[in-house]
């Protein structure tokens, strides 16, 4: 046995979805969707397109209501509370510090007609931030942990590239030291070379932070690289969850298996 001391284990998870259902008319969207998070894990999210991945990815984040189901919420000030039964305010004050979204377009996270330092200011404005010096000093830090040169501080996004829009994206969205991050395909639609390099940021970013993050996609490399556990959908419902490695590596589920496969083929 080893002597070194052991951190202590969180008392609770941070996250829980419990029977999360979302029907559009007949379809199912997703299904009676149950999961934790844990304070500082990853929890990837897979399944071909239409499994159900962004509806669930929509309603546990707020921005979609479930027709069943309940999301709670370990907050810093409240305890463990039912996101849905807060007020408005209180919901969107947690959405807009405790939590953060990363789109996978740049466009739909970023403000385009402002520069990338007002992208990354205006976020610490809207949580109380008021001096000015304060706030270009930090938003200069953020642009330069996400890899952009402080010189374009004052650049629009649009003159920046897909890789370094969404690194700008990832700097607005972590400025005001979100607990959890939701991530909707953080790395579709870039170059092979330009995602390599992305998915070496968000994991030092992620550890160096120990955020929690829930990140769907359709790419079985991002979750090998990003994730701890591991979730696979189909048809709106969850078929297989455990540990990636041992998922990936060992998958149970015919269609776990088939996803796997498929990969090794391509
Ligand atoms: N606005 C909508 N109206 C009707 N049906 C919808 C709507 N959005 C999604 N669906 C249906 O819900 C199911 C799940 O779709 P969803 O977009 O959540 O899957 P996904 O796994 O995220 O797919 P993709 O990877 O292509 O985004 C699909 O059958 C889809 O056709």
């Amino acid at each position: 046995m080893s002597d070194a001391p052991l951190a202590p284990a969180p008392a609770a998870p941070l996250f829980t979805v419990e029977g999360l259902t979302r029907r559009y008319g007949a379809r199912i969207g997703c299904e009676d969707v149950s999961f934790e998070l844990w304070p500082g894990e990853v929890m990837g999210i897979v399944g071909e397109s239409g499994s159900g991945k962004s509806t669930l990815l929509s309603c546990i984040s707020g921005q979609m209501d479930p027709d069943a189901g309940r999301v709670r919420y370990a907050t810093r000030d409240l305890g463990t509370v039912d996101v849905r039964a807060l007020s408005e305010p209180r919901r969107r004050m947690l959405m807009r510090t405790d939590w953060a979204f990363v789109h996978q377009n740049p466009r739909d996270g970023l403000r385009m007609t402002v520069s990338a330092g007002a992208n990354v200011g205006e976020r610490l404005m809207a949580v109380g931030a008021r001096h000015y010096g304060a706030i270009r000093e930090s938003a200069t830090d953020w642009l330069g942990k996400v890899e952009i040169a402080p010189e374009r501080i004052d650049d629009r996004p649009a003159a920046f590239s897909g890789g370094m829009q969404q690194r700008l994206q990832i700097a607005r969205n972590l400025v005001t030291g979100p607990r959890l991050v939701f991530m909707d395909e953080p790395t579709g639609g870039l170059d092979v070379s330009v995602q390599a390099r992305l998915l070496d940021l968000i994991r030092g970013l992620v550890r160096e932070l120990g955020l929690s993050a829930i990140i769907v996609t359709h790419d079985l490399a991002v979750v090998r690289l990003l994730a701890d556990r591991l979730m696979v959908m189909k048809g709106g419902r969850v078929v297989e969850t455990g540990l990636t490695d041992q998922v990936l590596d060992d998958p149970q589920h015919p269609y776990t298996q088939l996803l796997v496969s498929s990969v090794l083929q391509a």
